[in-house]
């Protein structure tokens, strides 16, 4: 796999009136091309902090990262957020909001009428693969968390990202529309064959979408076990009563209440194991 994100002995000091925050010490990860790794943890570990210096909207103190070996020196057009609120802009349709970044660049570069028209065929493209195409004239207000996401998601897509970075994209939506969130990302993924870099409180969210799991801890925040997915590249909501999801899942939990001190329900855990297993040797 070809190395797209690296990140070289990075470090983040937040300097406070009170006191310095240390909210990266010394992170350290290869990230490949096409690519969907995510990152759990603890509340304040850094995986905000680490998304923002990968899309440049935060500097590092030390160390480096780069993307296809160029460092990063601020936000680009490799590189698209989709964060936990949407961000819409109220007073654009759907389609437009879809459009907006475009029109912006179309506007500044003074592009022709050819390349205008290929940024209307994309949205059109991700209109329909989100299936928004009924609601294209809709305003944000009329939408669903769901469909405003899928939105978010799709103007971020607009420009053709190499990268997509995301910050608790599904943090506001019900489990339900989760679901078909998660779904529709990891077809989006195979389709656009981005490298996407995911960040969750959702073990469960994280350990269905992510090839690797990056675990990071809190205090210094720094990364603490990086774990591979034993699951195939091809999803499906089944997978999570599998007995390899829910080991995992039982792992991470355990190692992030170590990190932390919080607690989680391991007994249930326990029971759930032994159920799948049970059902597996049926
Ligand atoms: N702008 C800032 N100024 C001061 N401290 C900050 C700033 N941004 C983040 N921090 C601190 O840096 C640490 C890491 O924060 P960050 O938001 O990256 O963690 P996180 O793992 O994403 O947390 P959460 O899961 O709660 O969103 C925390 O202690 C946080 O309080």
């Amino acid at each position: 796999m070809d190395n797209k994100i690296q990140i070289n002995s990075a470090g983040k000091i937040f300097t406070t009136d009170k006191q310095d925050v240390v909210a990266l010490q010394d992170v350290n990860l290869s990230v490949g091309a096409n690519e969907f790794i995510t990152f759990v943890g603890a509340s304040g570990c850094g995986k905000s902090t680490l998304l923002r210096c990968i899309g440049g909207l935060e500097t590092l103190s030390s160390g480096e990262i780069t993307v296809n070996g160029r460092a990063v020196q601020g936000p680009g057009v490799d590189r698209a957020m989709v964060f936990q609120n949407y961000s819409l802009y109220p007073w654009l349709s759907v389609v437009d909001n879809i459009k907006f970044s475009r029109r912006l660049k179309v506007n500044r570069e003074g592009a022709t009428s050819a390349e205008v028209e290929v940024a209307s065929g994309r949205a059109d493209a991700l209109l329909s693969l989100m299936g928004l195409a009924h609601a294209a004239k809709a305003y944000p207000n009329q939408l669903s968390g769901g469909m405003q996401q899928r939105v978010a998601i799709a103007r971020a897509l607009l420009p053709k990202p190499e990268i997509l970075l995301m910050d608790e994209p599904f943090g506001a939506l019900d489990a339900q529309t989760r679901e078909v969130m998660h779904d529709l990302i990891l077809h989006l993924f195979n389709l656009e064959k981005t490298t996407i870099v995911f960040v969750t409180h959702d073990v469960e969210e994280a350990i269905y979408l992510g090839q690797r799991i990056v675990l990071m801890a809190p205090r210094p925040g720094r990364i603490d076990t990086i774990y591979e997915v034993p699951l195939p590249d091809k999803r499906n909501q089944e997978m999570k009563l599998s007995p390899e999801f829910i080991a995992l899942k039982k792992e991470i939990l355990t190692r992030i209440r170590e990190t932390s001190g919080m607690h989680t329900d391991t007994d249930l855990l326990e029971q759930m194991t032994r159920q799948a297993e049970g059902s597996e040797a049926v």
